[in-house]
């Protein structure tokens, strides 16, 4: 099967420009045909001095759709016509916005900072999709998977695995894909990674690199008789604007992250003229050079669905790089109408699965046909045969023929038939030999003691005139006693099959797992710098190496990182920490061996103080029932009026004695219980303070080792900032929130409120990514003075 499914050629490449609105908008320089389709640009050499008075002219170019004070959803609409319902048949797409910086893209695209309404195409696709995986849920099992990255210059930052490294064009296949199990998460997947970008040093939020989306669709249908699968990716992308640096628009970008995305978007003009040519795959995979070509794959070629839409400034500081937005599009719209292609594969689990069925299928039938051949045969057969075989059977056996001739499968059963009864027949016989000689050999035995005491009698008839009988028939005892014992027979001593303990063993591990023994064991430290020192420069020196090469290429992240970069004897975090656990002087293997010993204790007393929780809470239950059953009882007595006989004493009735005998018992047994429960929960306590400690003394042996190897502490910034930042957003309020926000959605707008909550989502991470690159400054700085 494979990319092999096609479609009549039409037209994949769409154009789209978007408009950007400004109060003074110069219609002269730009003019719109009503169709909404036809743009003029007035020529740019009519503005040169001494033109004034000419008749203007201008350039036309031809679009899919322009749109001009357009709704974010009138967008998304004409946009994404009919691209879904392809997705899911299983061709990939590509949408991309392109243009100047600050002319919209990441508004059309994502509109994340915007409000619900203005959402842009990539939370609009995430919802579309999943509502279409509700309506063909009857047809197909639709999974919908996600990635978000960004592509550098050089090398792709994956955005849902922040803690990763930078990947390179080798290690594109790393990049991490999430599955996304409901609209909701994926929305807050999309939030969270969008507050993950790289922006502009000023905080401001202008996007310095090309951010793609990435949407992994697969269906696989129901009906086992197609054994097939439908693959298709939709890649959104918001690439990084265009400008002329020194322009206002780019004020707050450096010269490397303008000089970047111009080159980003020229590389892929460049591949998209290829494209034009109808290049052969294997040509085109070698043209692939810029970064973000390359990850795109097959997607990006004339086979798929492609949606640019660019995006304009009409002001005539600005018509120069909105003209060459223009002459970009119309290459893209060049493109010669191709078949579409549909990625569907051979669903290999589930052919196996089909295979596997038909032949126990063949089987059962083979089967039935053998075990109705041998019944007409055995139903069927001469009586005369059967007794032929049998006589053939004995004759074999009395070794009067060497051999027996089977003609089919009853031949067969008739001869072991007739082994089958002989062998019962002897082993019938071997039972009754058995029998009769241990009841001869147990006369034999009887008559023989008869004899032995017999002779006995008389001799103690002639001694007893001498000797005690009492004493005589002791030691005769004995004599028979050691005779029917042999001596060669020793009994096992006491014991001797039970397990030894082996004390050192048990000793050791009891005080090792004793939740309430706070020591943990520390090696005195000996030092090994040599080895993990040379590793450390090592990787320190290709850090910095690598480091100062993307410094070199220069984009405005590279920027940061220099400011960031430390001293050459100081290691990030990540390399400190793995020198610290392969230095064997501070035991880390030992350490985080008796946390884990630890934690495995911890979690075996919080399931012991679960379960007894939950016992604690059935006879809270009992109680209450008790309790009522006896108030009932009470009532019932009321109600009879049966209150005090003569002496004025309260009756007390059977059934209000039996309720508050049950209550009591159901009391008293409640009373046990929190007990255990109380018991169970100091136990716990006591456990996961032996938890803390052993961390706390891993890291206080890593502080140790920072300092005596760097002369300096070195943290791990990313932790220390996702807890300064969820403790300064107070995020936990902000999550529980979340079910208020759900009881008081009736009133509101639930999908305004929930895209609301997503955009803390999203503020969180860009605080966080502020904090820590704020901290790593100053702890640069620190380390450097
Ligand atoms: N069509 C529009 N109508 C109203 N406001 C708009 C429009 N397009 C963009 N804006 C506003 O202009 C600002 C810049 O837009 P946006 O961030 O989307 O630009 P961008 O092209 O993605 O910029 P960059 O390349 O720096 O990331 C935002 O505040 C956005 O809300």
């Amino acid at each position: 099967m494979g990319r092999n499914t096609f479609t009549p050629r039409c037209k994949n490449a769409k154009v789209y420009f978007r408009i950007f609105p400004t109060a003074n908008m110069r219609w002269e320089h730009v003019k719109i045909l009503e169709d909404m389709k036809t743009l003029y640009v007035r020529y740019l050499q009519d503005f040169g001095v001494g033109r004034g008075g000419c008749e203007p002219s201008y350039w036309k170019f031809e679009t899919d759709g322009i749109f001009y004070n357009d709704t974010q959803e009138e967008i998304y609409n004409t946009t994404m016509a009919g691209v879904l319902e392809k997705v899911v048949e299983g061709c990939s797409a590509i949408i991309l916005a392109f243009g100047q910086t600050g002319s919209g893209k990441s508004l059309t695209i994502n509109g994340l900072q915007n409000s619900f309404r203005d959402r842009g195409i990539a939370p609009r696709v995430i919802s579309d999709l999943f509502e279409k995986k509700a309506s063909i849920k009857h047809l197909f099992k639709m999974g919908i998977e996600m990635s978000y990255i960004e592509t550098h210059k050089m090398y792709v930052n994956d955005l849902l695995n922040p803690t990763g490294d930078k990947l390179d064009s080798q290690a594109l296949k790393n990049v991490k894909v999430v599955k996304t199990k409901d609209e909701h998460s994926a929305m807050k997947t999309l939030f969270k990674a969008e507050g993950r970008r790289e922006f502009s040093e000023d905080y401001t939020i202008k996007h310095a690199a090309n951010g793609v989306l990435t949407l992994h669709v697969t269906l696989k249908p129901h009906n086992q008789t197609e054994p097939i699968k439908k693959v298709a990716k939709i890649h959104i992308v918001d690439l990084a604007g265009v400008d002329t640096f020194g322009n206002l628009t780019s004020i707050h970008k450096d010269v490397n992250q303008v000089g970047n995305a111009n080159l980003a978007r020229s590389q892929l003009e460049q591949f998209i003229l290829i494209l034009c040519e109808n290049v052969p795959g294997h040509v085109l995979g070698k043209q692939r050079l810029n970064i973000l070509i390359q990850y795109l794959g097959e997607a990006l070629s004339a086979h798929s669905i492609l949606r640019f839409i660019g995006h304009l400034r009409t002001n005539k500081e600005n018509l120069l790089i909105s003209l060459s937005m223009l002459r970009f599009g119309q290459i893209v719209r060049g493109m010669k109408p191709q078949k579409l292609q549909f990625d569907i594969k051979e669903n290999k689990d589930l052919k196996q699965k089909k295979l596997e069925q038909e032949l126990a299928e063949i089987k059962k039938m083979q089967d039935l046909s053998i075990m109705l051949s041998n019944g007409d045969l055995s139903t069927n057969i001469n009586q005369e045969r059967i007794k032929h075989m049998q006589h053939v059977a004995e004759e074999y056996l009395h070794n009067k023929t060497d051999e027996i001739v089977l003609l089919n499968v009853t031949d067969a059963t008739t001869v072991l038939k007739v082994f089958k009864d002989l062998y019962n027949k002897l082993e019938a016989e071997k039972i009754e030999c058995t029998r009769i000689a241990y009841e001869k050999a147990y006369e034999d035995a009887l008559m023989c003691v008869k004899k032995v005491s017999s002779k006995a009698d008389s001799v103690q008839s002639m001694k007893s005139s001498k000797k005690g009988s009492r004493k005589s028939i002791k030691s005769h005892e004995g004599s028979l006693d050691e005779k029917v014992i042999p001596k060669s027979v020793k009994k096992p001593p006491k014991g001797s099959l039970t397990r030894p303990i082996s004390s050192s063993v048990d000793g050791q591990s009891s005080t090792k797992l004793k939740t309430h023994d706070k020591t943990v064991p520390v090696k005195p430290l000996k030092h090994s710098r040599t080895s993990s020192l040379n590793i450390m420069k090592k990787s320190s020196a290709s850090r910095r190496k690598s480091n100062s090469s993307t410094a070199t290429a220069g984009t405005g992240i590279d920027s940061i990182i220099e400011e960031t970069a430390l001293p050459d004897n100081i290691p990030i975090h990540n390399e400190a920490w793995n020198l610290f656990i392969t230095d064997s002087a501070y035991n880390y293997k030992e350490l985080i061996n008796t946390v884990n010993k630890y934690e495995e204790a911890a979690k075996e007393v919080h399931r012991d103080y679960l379960l007894e929780v939950k016992n604690l809470q059935k006879l809270l239950e009992a109680v209450d029932i008790r309790k009522s059953e006896y108030q009932k009882a009470q009532m019932q007595r009321l109600l009879r009026k049966e209150i005090q006989d003569e002496d004025g004493n309260v009756i007390v009735s059977d059934l209000e004695n039996v309720c508050l005998e049950n209550l009591k018992i159901a009391h008293n047994e409640l009373v046990k219980q929190q007990e255990k429960v109380l018991k169970i929960q100091t136990e716990l306590r006591i456990a996961l303070e032996a938890c803390q400690n052993g961390k706390k003394t891993i890291s206080d042996q890593y502080e140790l080792f920072c300092q005596q190897k760097f002369q300096t502490s070195v943290p791990d910034l990313e932790a220390i900032s996702l807890q300064a930042v969820e403790e300064s957003l107070e995020i936990s309020a902000v999550n529980a929130g979340e079910e208020e926000v759900e009881v008081c959605a009736a009133e509101k707008n639930h999908d305004i409120i929930r895209y609301e909550n997503l955009k803390q989502i999203m503020k969180t991470q860009i605080q966080r990514k502020i904090y820590t690159r704020e901290k790593a400054k100053k702890w640069v700085q620190s380390c450097k003075t």
